[in-house]
């Protein structure tokens, strides 16, 4: 991910530290009373995911992805899985005076791919959050080497960083089985809006030189995707006229569509995702005239009952009444709203509060007092309201606040 970390201020709940993870300086934010949000300078940074951020590791791989459907389906149809393909690593020959990292729960246990049957060749980078680095990877069968597959692995940043990795991984099985038990059944074959999951694999410093040469520590496989939304906003706002959405009209209403199945989910789970931002949606099918969206990053993800503070979320994109009162849970009302600030980047072609992330003291009084829409240039305006829907639809959700229900009418 190349807009938000490393560049990223954040502020650690436990530290209380307004931290930038790239350079070194920090300044406390206790007084903010914003424990828990990041800041997203997106638009201070240009950071590419053509630069790594240390020596990586990565080696293109030169295999071979003929039988990649073959096993993603093995690994997506999880019933259907050989038992020996599963297992936390014992004591594999590389590895021997490592104790891998102790998972929470049985099920996350059997979501681990065995390092005996499968390896892990590390490729590109493709992003790195404030926990994580995201590597575009290749998974083989270590007997029949021609069953591989490309993926997209999450990397936590540290071991105090696991617990999210389990977290996510745990939030990412009860959406699986969403879509196994609800989604077809009600939708068809509607494509899921959220990332799939493909299991979870052990990886140590040989293999992940930014580890600590004493861990063995669990990392995420998930689909990997084209490209993620705060780069496609970017691309098509050169191509799309000045009075039409950034990302063009039919884009822009595929989009809505996306995030209206998006919260439909959560609602039916009765839980929030609580960091929808453009760069947590990625794009799928680019050649297909069609782009396909799905929803990442369930680090502050969680069911309603299970919240009891606010998790870590990102400024630019919170509900002002989260800033209002610390002591507000985040609902489904709040990812609404900060799924309106996704159409609205995906209209204007702007991040939200764009240009006034500089100082994030002032940042916060704009986004408590909602004032995005009146920060809006004259030329985003005219992509905001060149289409009468596009700019009823903004203004229920960021202005009337309304309900999802008010929404789905409006749903194609
Ligand atoms: N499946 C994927 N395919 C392609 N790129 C991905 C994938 N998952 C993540 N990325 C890239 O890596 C970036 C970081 O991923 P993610 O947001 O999940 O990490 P994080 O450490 O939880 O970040 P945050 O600081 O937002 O909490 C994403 O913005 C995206 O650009």
């Amino acid at each position: 991910m190349s807009q938000t970390p490393p560049y990223t201020p954040v502020c650690e709940v436990s530290s209380a530290t307004f931290e930038d993870t790239k350079s070194s300086s920090s300044t406390s934010m206790s007084c903010l009373g914003t424990d828990s949000i990041t800041v997203d300078t997106t638009n201070v940074s240009t950071t590419g995911t053509t630069e790594p951020y240390y020596n990586s590791p990565t080696s293109p791989s030169s295999q071979k992805f003929d039988s990649s459907q073959v096993l993603s389906n093995i690994l997506d149809t999880r019933p259907q899985i050989p038992k020996h393909y599963i297992g936390v690593p014992k004591t594999p020959s590389s590895t021997k005076s490592l104790t891998p990292y102790k998972l929470k729960s049985k099920s996350l246990e059997d979501f681990v791919l065995s390092s005996t049957v499968f390896e892990i060749k590390l490729d590109s980078l493709l992003g790195k959050g404030s926990n994580s680095y995201v590597h575009l990877a290749t998974l083989s069968t270590r007997e029949t080497k021609n069953m591989a597959m490309q993926f997209a692995i999450k990397i936590p940043t540290a071991k105090n960083k696991v617990k999210l990795i389990e977290k996510e991984t745990e939030f990412l099985l009860l959406l699986r089985d969403y879509r196994d038990n609800t989604w077809y059944r009600k939708y068809g074959d509607k494509p899921f809006p959220f990332v799939d999951a493909y299991g979870l694999y052990y990886l140590d410093k040989t293999q992940f030189p930014m580890l600590k040469k004493t861990d063995l520590l669990p990392c995420l496989l998930l689909k990997n995707s084209d490209t993620d939304l705060f780069r496609f906003i970017n691309e098509r706002r050169e191509l799309t006229n000045a009075y039409e959405p950034a990302i063009g009209l039919k884009n822009w209403f595929c989009l809505f569509n996306f995030l209206l199945d998006v919260l439909q989910v959560l609602r039916d789970l009765e839980a929030v995702h609580c960091d929808i931002k453009t760069d947590n949606i990625l794009v799928e099918n680019l050649s297909i005239s069609e782009p396909a969206f799905k929803l990442i990053d369930f680090t502050s993800s969680a069911k309603i009952v299970d919240i009891h503070e606010q998790p870590e979320m990102t400024l630019q994109f919170t509900a002002p009444e989260l800033l209002k009162d610390q002591n507000k849970i985040p609902d489904f009302s709040t990812d609404l709203y900060s799924s309106g600030l996704v159409l609205l980047h995906a209209a204007t072609g702007s991040a939200p509060y764009h240009g006034y992330d500089y100082d994030p003291y002032y940042l916060i009084t704009l986004v408590k007092e909602g004032k995005v829409l009146e920060l809006l240039t004259r030329e985003e305006l005219n992509r905001m309201t060149g289409n009468s829907q596009v700019q009823e639809i903004l203004n229920l959700i960021l202005v009337k606040r309304c309900t999802l229900e008010e929404l789905l009418p409006l749903h194609s």
